[in-house]
């Protein structure tokens, strides 16, 4: 499936991505210039989940290039970083942003990531929780510099985007392989 990593700068968008795909963690990483793509074959169940993933840019001057990602995308992960209250503000900017120019079925998630800085929290996880179950979002606290809930952010997106119908020859770049080798086509 594919997914869309947006949208504040420095919330710690990359570093999810990396410790998702790579298993590591680099305090000195560099700004997203744009996107960056990655991808990462999961098991799930009796199937692998290929997961097609874009990583936007935070930065303002890359805002206009955002449509170009998550249109296609099965799903948006929308981050911010729970030590900064303004980047909760930004957060709910780009869910209103998805709901009206993103795709109409698009599953959204929000990550309130550096979780492991909870004793500098600014965003308390209710008030994280009552904002996702207003709109209907899978909402989790991570920490890519920990490994602290990763892998269940991209599992709970995973449950969340309904099978294709293997006969549908969707566009939207997802595979849902099969360990047999069958290939289905799959969201996003
Ligand atoms: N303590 C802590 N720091 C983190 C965590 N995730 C990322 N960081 C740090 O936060 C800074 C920004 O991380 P990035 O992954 O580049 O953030 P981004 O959202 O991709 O930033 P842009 O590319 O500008 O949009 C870096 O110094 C990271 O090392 C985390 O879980 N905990």
């Amino acid at each position: 499936m594919q997914l869309g990593l947006g949208k504040d700068t420095g919330v710690g968008k990359s570093s999810i991505v990396c410790r998702f795909v790579q298993d590591h963690f680099d305090h000195n990483i560099s700004p997203t210039i744009g996107a960056s793509f990655m991808t990462k074959t999961v098991p799930c169940g009796n199937e692998l989940h290929k997961f097609l993933i874009w990583d936007t840019a935070g930065q303002e001057r890359f805002h206009s290039l955002a449509p170009m990602y998550y249109r296609g995308s099965a799903a948006a992960v929308i981050v911010y970083d729970i030590t900064k209250q303004d980047s909760f503000h930004t957060l709910k900017k780009w869910v209103k942003e998805l709901k009206e120019h993103g795709p109409e079925n698009i599953v959204m998630a929000i990550a309130g990531n550096k979780c492991d800085l909870s004793d500098i929290r600014e965003v308390p996880l209710k008030d994280a929780k009552e904002y996702a179950e207003s709109i209907g979002a899978v909402v989790v606290e991570t920490s890519a510099k920990n490994a602290i809930n990763i892998e269940e952010l991209f599992q709970g997106i995973s449950r969340q985007i309904p099978p294709l119908d293997p006969h549908e020859n969707g566009n939207n770049g997802t595979i849902k392989l099969k360990p047999t080798s069958q290939a289905g086509r799959r969201c996003c």
